[in-house]
């Protein structure tokens, strides 16, 4: 009864790990050859890692990223994709998000750009960092919403927070002015002390022509290139590469 009172009380003070951590403990018969030491070091541990979970959880969510399973893990570096894991290790492992870094990732359609971005903001997410994905053809629709609800200013100090910004499919449709300047703020915010992912499809050498606005240009390309990594993807997309059979389907196929 007691330990029901003190179960609800970890629970009402939003000690969660810590109340699964004792319920285990309770449950366990060789419970009485630990210490009190030992068993509280063991709970403060469990809620620790409660607490890392979920925080790793709520930053994923709000990442809204494209692919939000993707995992530096699972990073596919056949030769052809022009990636060489032990650089994707070494950046992922680095510390670009503490620094503001850039990550500039082209390559052809389907080539994973979107991929890779997201599972690098994904490890950033799970070390603890925040960030968002965002894609540029829609940046000027949701920028006119904003301004014209007048919390773009508040957004703007929103997106600087944030440790990792993917700005996806860059260089693609129009750029209009308004757009191309805020833009500039939002890069602005971040050059040196957050970091932006962006992929395209356009060539790093055609992003100026793409921008438009020499000057603007000038300033946005200036910040991003302070410190940067470049992946260049190559190859054929995989939407086309159909994936691979496993050996028992190999042996049921009767083609
Ligand atoms: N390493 C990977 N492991 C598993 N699937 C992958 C990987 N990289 C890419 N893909 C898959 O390949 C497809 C294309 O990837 P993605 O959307 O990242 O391409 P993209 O280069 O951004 O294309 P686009 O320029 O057309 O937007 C997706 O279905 C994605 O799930």
């Amino acid at each position: 009864m007691m330990m029901h009172t003190t179960l609800a009380q970890l629970r009402a003070l939003k000690l969660d790990g810590l109340a699964a951590g004792l319920e285990e403990q309770l449950a366990q018969p060789g419970l009485g050859a630990m210490s009190f030491e030992e068993r509280l070091a063991l709970l403060i541990d469990r809620e620790t890692h409660h607490r890392s979970d979920r925080k790793q959880a709520r930053l994923l969510k709000q990442a809204k990223l494209k692919y939000p399973q993707a995992a530096i893990e699972d990073i596919d570096t056949r030769p052809a994709r022009g990636l060489d894991r032990r650089v994707v290790m070494s950046v992922a492992l680095d510390d670009w998000v503490t620094t503001g870094q850039s990550i500039l990732i082209s390559g052809p359609t389907g080539a994973g750009k979107s991929w890779l971005a997201c599972a690098l903001a994904q490890y950033a997410c799970r070390r603890g960092y925040s960030a968002l994905y965002q894609r540029v053809p829609r940046l000027s629709e949701e920028l006119r919403i904003r301004h014209g609800s007048g919390i773009f200013g508040r957004w703007l100090l929103q997106l600087a927070k944030t440790d990792v910004l993917v700005l996806d499919d860059w260089g693609m449709g129009d750029l209009d002015s308004t757009t191309r300047s805020d833009l500039l703020e939002i890069i602005d915010d971040r050059a040196a002390h957050r970091a932006t992912i962006i992929t395209s499809q356009l060539p790093i050498e055609h992003w100026h022509a793409w921008i438009g606005d020499a000057t603007v240009a000038d300033a946005i390309l200036d910040r991003l290139m302070q410190r940067h990594h470049r992946f260049t993807l190559t190859g054929d997309s995989l939407r086309q590469i159909k994936p691979k059979t496993t050996e028992k389907e190999q042996k049921t196929d009767p083609t």
